[in-house]
């Protein structure tokens, strides 16, 4: 089934892989490469294919792009030909560049955090009569907050449909979608949902300039298609125009996991037929053994696999008393394929090999007391926003996005309360607002001349941006203080110079503290760790693999979800299912207890989840 080159390629990836021109649908199932297809294809076109153009890779997350980025990185200077990232990546750079036309001066300024939005809003409806009367006319404060709440998730469901929404009818929706916008515009700054919104109609309302990047980007590949929503379809729409087609997209409708956020596989279907592109099927499995194809097709019978490897595996039921004796019972298996191995996986069976997964993580928690309880290393997250644990690193954040951006009212009051002084006026110099800030700081004076003196050191460099000096300067401010106050210090200046090493090897095409901010929010400048035992829902689980998967806590109602019984969510939750089991390389063991504990203090009986039972698994 393969063909000669340096990477193995089966005979249908490899003609994926050597497609030049034209429309390209790949549907794929999981295992058939689609990874190495992808990466190989642009290999192929920046190496073979003459001419000036660029290829455009957009990856559903950033450790794709960061993989993608690591395979290519032989290429040498051809790489350089490539933009390889997430869509809102691009569309932070297409921004950047253009975006003057749709009123984004710069960079844009991205407020990632849900408190700082809900506080955008909350001071816009402040400064609206009518916002404010509407929202009294709720009983109490928790009343109010969870009114403002969905509001938010309105606007953000609007942005996320930029064309069956384009227009809004109701009155107080687009009342508050206006006056939240002008709050965050009047901090110089945009939400997620605007990255892909604005760069949509910059697009297809400047037709030349989509024009100029078709020529650029002679090649545009899209990875995960089955998890595109409208406002991805549409920039993606707006970016071809009506001639462009040089586009191909890779995805399996049967690993769409992300209904409830509005994507569907069937921005895939509406590709093939709006670009009259090509289908190509990759069926084989190079990832899992039979047993755990076996399963898989239990789940989903469409699931057709037209070559996989001759290894049997093995798929095992584990059932505990309660939560917490299935979490025994796995952790003991664990220790068991620790110290004897399985003949069907090579080299022996260490925690890096492993991964534990639960539809939410909830389901999680025993497992995590007792791998803790037994010091078996384990991880949580992939990449993780991480939370400073030092106030003067914190500090130093927060001075670098008002440095960036000045007119950030919200942060600079942030850090004014942390130092206790007052808010400084509108400036546009935010190094001296800052310095007379420190001058004013009472009890915390020391901390916040740091700051200023860290950030100091990153504006005397003017010919490049480089965030060395800073932490220099933050680190020899711990010097000072007692071990307790200096390693927290320490810690969160390495964690941040990681990232800042991280965004310098990132595909942005400018090196600015803006640039750095706006990578940051996007979660560009985290490094993936997987050391230990991967403790992980199935969502956050998509793209790996693993040579012993458990899934724990199969029981009717946990998973499936209760909540998700009949229709489309059940059948969400049946991809869900074959996502989670098709992460297994070799063994897989579902598990489930006989009873749980209720959030209020009963005891229920379960039963087992009809994924199992349909898998004809049985103690
Ligand atoms: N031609 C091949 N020969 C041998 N192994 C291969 C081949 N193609 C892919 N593989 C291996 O199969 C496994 C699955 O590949 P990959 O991760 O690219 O699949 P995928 O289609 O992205 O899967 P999923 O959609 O389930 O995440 C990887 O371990 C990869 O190295």
């Amino acid at each position: 089934m393969t063909t000669e080159r340096e990477i193995r390629l089966s005979s249908q990836q490899a003609a994926v892989v050597d497609h030049v021109d034209g429309p390209l649908l790949v549907v794929a199932g999981p295992g058939s490469g689609k990874t190495r297809v992808l990466t190989e294809r642009i290999r192929y076109l920046l190496s073979n294919v003459p001419g000036h153009f660029r290829v455009l890779a957009l990856t559903f997350t950033n450790k794709a792009a960061d993989e993608m980025r690591e395979r290519l990185a032989d290429l040498g200077d051809a790489r350089q030909r490539a933009f390889i990232g997430t869509l809102h990546s691009f569309c932070l750079d297409l921004l950047t560049e253009r975006g003057k036309l749709v009123g984004v001066e710069g960079m844009p300024n991205i407020f990632e955090q849900f408190k700082d939005r809900k506080e955008i809003l909350l001071n816009a409806i402040k400064d609206d009569p009518a916002l404010e009367a509407e929202l009294d006319q709720e009983g109490d404060a928790k009343a109010r907050g969870k009114r403002v709440d969905a509001w938010l998730q309105g606007i953000s469901w609007v942005k996320a449909h930029p064309i069956t929404c384009a227009v809004i009818d109701d009155d107080l929706e687009r009342r508050v979608l206006e006056a939240y916008d002008n709050g965050l515009r009047a901090s110089n700054a945009y939400d997620f949902d605007d990255l892909l919104l604005l760069a949509y109609r910059l697009l297809s309302g400047n037709p030349k300039l989509a024009e100029f990047y078709q020529r650029l980007y002679k090649f545009v590949c899209i990875d995960e298609a089955q998890d595109l929503n409208e406002a991805q379809y549409a920039v993606i729409c707006a970016l071809c125009g009506e001639s462009f087609k040089n586009v191909m997209m890779v995805g399996d409708p049967k690993q769409s996991i992300y209904g409830f956020n509005t994507s569907s596989p069937e921005y895939m279907d509406r590709f093939k037929a709006e670009f009259s592109a090509q289908l190509v099927g990759l069926t084989e499995n190079f990832r899992s053994s039979k047993s755990v194809v076996d399963v898989a097709r239990s789940l989903d019978s469409n699931y057709l696999v037209a070559a996989q490897l001759p290894i049997q595996g093995l798929v095992k039921l584990i059932v505990g008393d309660d939560e917490e004796d299935e979490a025994k019972r796995i952790v003991d298996q664990i220790q068991v394929l620790f110290d004897s191995g399985h003949p069907d996986v090579e080299g022996g069976i260490d925690p890096s090999k492993c991964a534990i997964l639960g539809r939410t993580r909830f389901a999680l928690l025993a497992i995590e007391k007792e791998l803790r309880e037994r010091s078996i290393p384990f991880y949580k997250r992939l990449t993780a926003n991480h939370e400073n644990e030092s106030e003067v690193v914190d500090d130093f954040q927060l001075a670098l996005r008002v440095v960036a951006n000045p007119r950030d009212r919200l942060h600079f009051a942030a850090l004014a309360k942390k130092w206790k002084v007052s808010e400084p006026d509108a400036t546009n110099d935010a190094a001296k607002a800052l310095a007379s800030m420190a001058s004013a700081a009472g009890s915390v004076s020391g901390r916040a001349a740091a700051v200023v003196a860290a950030v100091a050191s990153v504006l005397r460099n003017t010919a490049r941006l480089d965030l060395m000096p800073a932490f220099a300067v933050l680190t020899s401010y711990a010097d000072k203080l007692d071990e307790d106050e200096k390693l927290p210090i320490y810690e969160d200046v390495e964690v941040f110079r990681q990232e800042w090493d991280q965004y310098l090897r990132s595909d942005s095409s400018t090196q600015t503290i803006a640039g750095f901010m706006s990578s940051k929010a996007l979660g560009a400048t985290q490094k993936a760790s997987r050391e230990g035992v991967a403790l992980l829902t199935v969502h956050s689980s998509k793209g790996l693999e693993f040579d012993v998967v458990f899934i724990a806590g199969m029981a009717e109602g946990s998973f499936p979800d209760y909540r998700s019984s009949a229709g489309r969510e059940l059948l969400e939750e049946r991809r869900n299912a074959f996502v989670a089991v098709t992460r297994s390389k070799r063994l897989l063991y579902l598990s489930y207890p006989l009873t749980r504990m209720m959030p209020w203090g009963d005891r229920r009986r379960q039963s087992p989840s009809r994924f199992i039972q349909e898998a004809g698994l049985s103690q």
